[in-house]
């Protein structure tokens, strides 16, 4: 099961800003400010009078000594002779993901589309997904999963029947969100289990049992739909090109994303070699969702 590396600078209050802009310059997944504003989670103490937390995280594969040294020195240089603390902890899924839910915000889509914690409500009319995360990526945060999301509407607008597979699915917000806006026939699948029962529990609380959730391979799909969405990572794309490919049925589309813009054009490559053709990519900040079309003969 992986883990996550944890980097956490405890500075000075008015540096706490810098802290965490720094932490997401470094390519942090996500940035956790804890100071007197922000409730402690439960049994931890508030922050001191004056000071302020700031916590990177970062995939477990992150070596993150260099990170530390670097934006302490930045800190350093601001600090005025300040105490700036700096720490680094590998967490387990449980932590990340219940630090992570602290720091969900609702996300708004293409105007109609909200990613909602089940604390939040979506205004009147607008469409819902609400996310309990649990142990498995997916609460609309990250650059790709919005990049994603943002296709996924605009896809399901112009073919509100299709049908759709996510693969990847993660809390399955970009297959609940395929469901709620549109798509008849829907299958979720991870090759973590844990993130399977997840999108289950998701798909349930959303109104959509009839969503299909997996932890099969992609190869064992056996299966062509309209609207296929991927968001992985590039590797892992380019290495599942033929199977994931195989998934699309003529005149169909496939997101994809996990991708940085400096992988976009081998990824595209990949998928050109299996018959597909590209057809636009999308850039937020490094991130790149690469969209991919099977031509009907
Ligand atoms: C970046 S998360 C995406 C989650 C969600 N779909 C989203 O867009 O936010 C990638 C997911 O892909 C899953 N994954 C990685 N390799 C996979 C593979 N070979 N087959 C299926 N799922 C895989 C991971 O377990 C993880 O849940």
């Amino acid at each position: 099961m992986p883990k996550y590396l944890a980097l956490t600078f405890d500075v000075p209050a008015e540096l706490c800003e810098l802290a965490a802009s720094l932490l997401h310059d470094a390519d942090a997944q996500g940035v956790e400010i804890r100071d007197r504003e922000v409730l402690p989670p439960p049994g931890m103490t508030p922050v001191p009078e004056g000071r302020a937390v700031a916590i990177g995280y970062f995939g477990d594969e992150v070596e993150g000594d260099p990170i530390l040294a670097e934006v302490r020195a930045e800190l350093e240089a601001q600090a005025e002779g300040q105490e700036i603390r700096a720490g680094l902890e590998r967490l387990d899924d449980q932590n990340w993901s219940e630090t992570w839910k602290l720091h969900f915000q609702p996300l708004h889509v293409g105007g109609r589309l909200w990613v909602l914690p089940p604390w939040e409500r979506a205004p009147e009319g607008q469409i819902a997904v609400v996310i309990e995360p649990g142990m498995a990526f997916g609460t609309g945060g990250h650059a790709t999963t919005a990049l994603c999301l943002e296709g996924t509407l605009e896809a399901l607008e112009r073919r509100p029947s299709a049908s759709a597979a996510d693969i990847g699915c993660g809390s399955g917000i970009l297959g609940i969100a395929a469901a709620k806006l549109g798509a008849k026939r829907v299958v979720m699948i991870d090759n973590d289990p844990v993130a399977v029962a997840v999108a289950k529990e998701n798909a349930v609380a959303n109104g959509c049992p009839s969503i299909a959730t997996s932890d099969r391979p992609v190869e064992s799909l056996g299966e062509r739909f309209d609207l296929v969405l991927a968001n992985i990572l590039a590797g892992t794309l380019v290495e599942l090109a033929e199977p994931i490919a195989a998934c699309v049925a003529e005149g169909g589309d496939l997101l994809l994303s996990g991708i940085l813009v400096s992988q976009a054009a081998d990824v595209r490559a990949a998928y050109e070699n299996q018959g597909l053709r590209a057809r636009e990519q999308r850039i937020s900040g490094e991130w790149a969702l690469v969209w991919m079309e099977r031509v009907a003969a």
